[in-house]
């Protein structure tokens, strides 16, 4: 169930970054002195360490944990105060983007390849704040490939298995190894990503834990039960609350 979405703002149209930007802007009101911020990464977070680079020259104290070398290095340019996950292992808040989002704020994440830093720091994080355009919100998760993370070391066996298990759920659809020019694509970790386009995934947690239990995969981009709330924008900025139990499980508890 969904908290009822706040219309804070009333739209024109607005171009697609500038939609990024005010999902950003309204973020950033969540931000408070001395927080401890996980920082995500794509072009909608890194409009919000434009913003956040912004409020920090003008004094605001925060330290940040990126969710990517990418994130790193902007951070670095612009001078927002970084730390590692290592030395700050308790968030107070993570603001990241999302590649699709349903009403329940499950998401799918990893486009920009990023997903098991963001995984891991989302769930190092007491919130998860989720900024986005409308175009990312869907009924049902699986228009934009499922990214999963897997080790190279057995790729092809990984992938047979991934079709396995998506098969046992009903799930069928090309999966590819996501390609950076002739070289696979890789991750912060050194790891490798198949983009799964299974179509509509009615049982996220299902899949998830199909997933977790293939020894190739490091992580997929199924975030669930992580994000407390969505800042969506387009027509105006709306914040939509996800209503879960104290205690509910997330894609990294076992079913
Ligand atoms: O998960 C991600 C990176 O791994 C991004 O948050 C996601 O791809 C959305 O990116 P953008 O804001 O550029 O649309």
């Amino acid at each position: 169930m969904l908290g009822a979405p706040k219309q804070a703002k009333s739209g024109a149209s607005m171009d697609a970054r500038q939609l990024k930007v005010e999902a950003a802007r309204a973020a950033l009101a969540h931000v408070s002195d001395g927080m401890r911020l996980g920082i995500g990464t794509g072009s909608t977070a890194d409009e919000f360490v434009r913003l956040l680079a912004e409020k920090v020259a003008t004094g605001l104290t925060i330290i940040g944990v990126p969710t990517s070398e990418r994130t790193a290095i902007l951070c670095g340019e612009l001078g927002v105060p970084l730390s590692t996950l290592q030395e700050t292992p308790e968030l107070d808040l993570t603001i990241d983007g999302a590649d699709e989002i349903d009403p329940e704020l499950t998401l799918i994440k990893g486009g920009g390849g990023a997903l098991l830093r963001e995984k891991i720091v989302a769930a190092a994080s007491a919130r998860m704040i989720v900024i986005a355009d409308r175009s990312k919100m869907v009924e049902t998760l699986g228009r934009f490939p499922l990214p999963i993370e897997v080790n190279p070391f057995g790729l092809r066996a990984t992938e047979i298995a991934v079709a396995a298990a998506a098969g046992r759920l009903g799930l069928s659809g090309l999966v590819t190894l996501r390609m950076t020019g002739s070289q696979p694509f890789v991750t912060d970790g050194g790891h490798f990503i198949l983009d799964a386009s299974f179509g509509r995934i009615p049982d996220t947690r299902a899949l998830s834990n199909a997933l977790h239990a293939i020894p190739g995969v490091v992580e997929h981009g199924l975030f669930i039960g992580l994000a407390s709330a969505a800042i969506i924008a387009g027509d105006g900025v709306q914040t939509v609350h996800a209503a879960r139990k104290p205690g509910s499980s997330t894609d990294h508890d076992v079913a």
